[in-house]
């Protein structure tokens, strides 16, 4: 049993606190009260306590060490919520970062010791919170947890085995590659269904066909640059599957852009828009809907 602390309680952060919690001893770092249960609820069944100790920063001194920091903020949140943990990380941890978007993975990589390994999660799993203290689980996906740094790498089978109570959890060698995946896919729908506020599925629509193909290509351009193996042909075709596949829901950007919230543009469209300049490869669709999705709400 590990003793796991995952930081955010935001929609993923207790999804995974209430299965990990069934095999490990979960703390999750909140900083909304401390004293509220708070519940699990999936279509299908009654709601369930979440089995985990919810804790403020403050009571971190006073806690014995953890075995692994998981990372469930917004991508824009990382790098704060990791400047608070870091002075708590022990010389030997696991340190694993679930965010949608790029970036974060370099940056953290410099701040770890050789005995703190670094990973990655993606996740298809869906949820959203119908208050601050209930998450409803909208969906079941797939999630890849792949090594970012040598020990990450080397330990990454051992770490899907611990983490092992994720549903559906396998364990990756290329987890870049996957990540560059997801991010086409949130490439073709998060902004576009966000500027338009519609669902997912209102993107099948033939007048949005031209702007996708137009983010794509310029995305697999900046994939061609990394040496990724990716090709337009398959980055659309997942990207409409995932359409067809979640036709009702309205993408997290919608959400946010919707609720007035900051959006995680940057870390989507702005990463190919930042990798464009350091490879010299012209990206205007992807500046254009940066700068559209960014004057809603600064993300940063
Ligand atoms: N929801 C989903 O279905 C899916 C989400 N994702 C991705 O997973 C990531 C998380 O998503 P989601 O859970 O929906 O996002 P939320 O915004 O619901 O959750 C983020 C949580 O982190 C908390 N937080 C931020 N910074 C800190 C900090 N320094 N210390 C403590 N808590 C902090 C926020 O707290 P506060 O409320 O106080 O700001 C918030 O509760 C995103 O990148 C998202 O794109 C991926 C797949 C599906
Ligand atoms: C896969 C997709 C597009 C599902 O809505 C998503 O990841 C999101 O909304 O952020």
């Amino acid at each position: 049993m590990a003793k796991i602390l995952i930081i955010g309680d935001g929609a993923i952060g207790l999804l995974l606190a209430h299965f990990l919690s069934a095999q490990h001893s979960v703390s999750v770092l909140t900083r909304k009260s401390t004293s509220n249960t708070r519940f699990y609820s999936s279509d299908n069944s009654a709601s369930q306590k979440i089995n985990a100790s919810f804790i403020s920063l403050n009571e971190l001194n006073s806690l014995p060490k953890f075995d692994v920091f998981l990372f469930t903020v917004k991508a824009f949140q990382v790098q704060s919520a990791f400047a608070q943990i870091k002075q708590f990380l022990p010389q030997h941890c696991s340190v694993v970062l679930s965010h949608n978007g790029m970036g974060n993975v370099e940056q953290l990589k410099c701040e770890l010791n050789e005995h703190q390994a670094l990973y990655f999660l993606t996740t298809s799993m869906a949820g959203f919170k119908s208050n601050q203290y209930i998450v409803q689980h909208t969906g079941n996906g797939q999630s890849i947890i792949g090594g970012c740094n040598n020990l990450g790498v080397k330990n990454s089978k051992i770490m899907a085995d611990q983490l092992t109570a994720i549903p559906l959890l396998n364990a990756s060698m290329n987890i870049e590659q996957l990540r560059f995946n997801k991010l086409l896919v949130n490439i073709a729908i998060n902004p576009l269904s966000a500027l338009h506020n519609i669902k997912n599925g209102q993107l099948r629509e033939p007048q949005y066909c031209s702007i996708i193909i137009n983010l794509l290509t310029e995305a697999c351009n900046i994939a061609k640059a990394k040496n990724l193996d990716v090709t337009l042909i398959n980055a659309l075709s997942s990207a409409y599957d995932v359409m067809a596949r979640t036709a009702e829901n309205f993408s997290s950007m919608q959400q946010d852009v919707a609720h007035n919230r900051a959006t995680e543009i940057m870390a989507i469209c702005g990463y190919i828009s930042e990798q464009g300049k350091l490879h010299n490869i012209k990206t205007p669709f992807n500046d254009e809907l940066l700068a559209k999705i960014a004057a809603k709400k600064s993300a940063v």
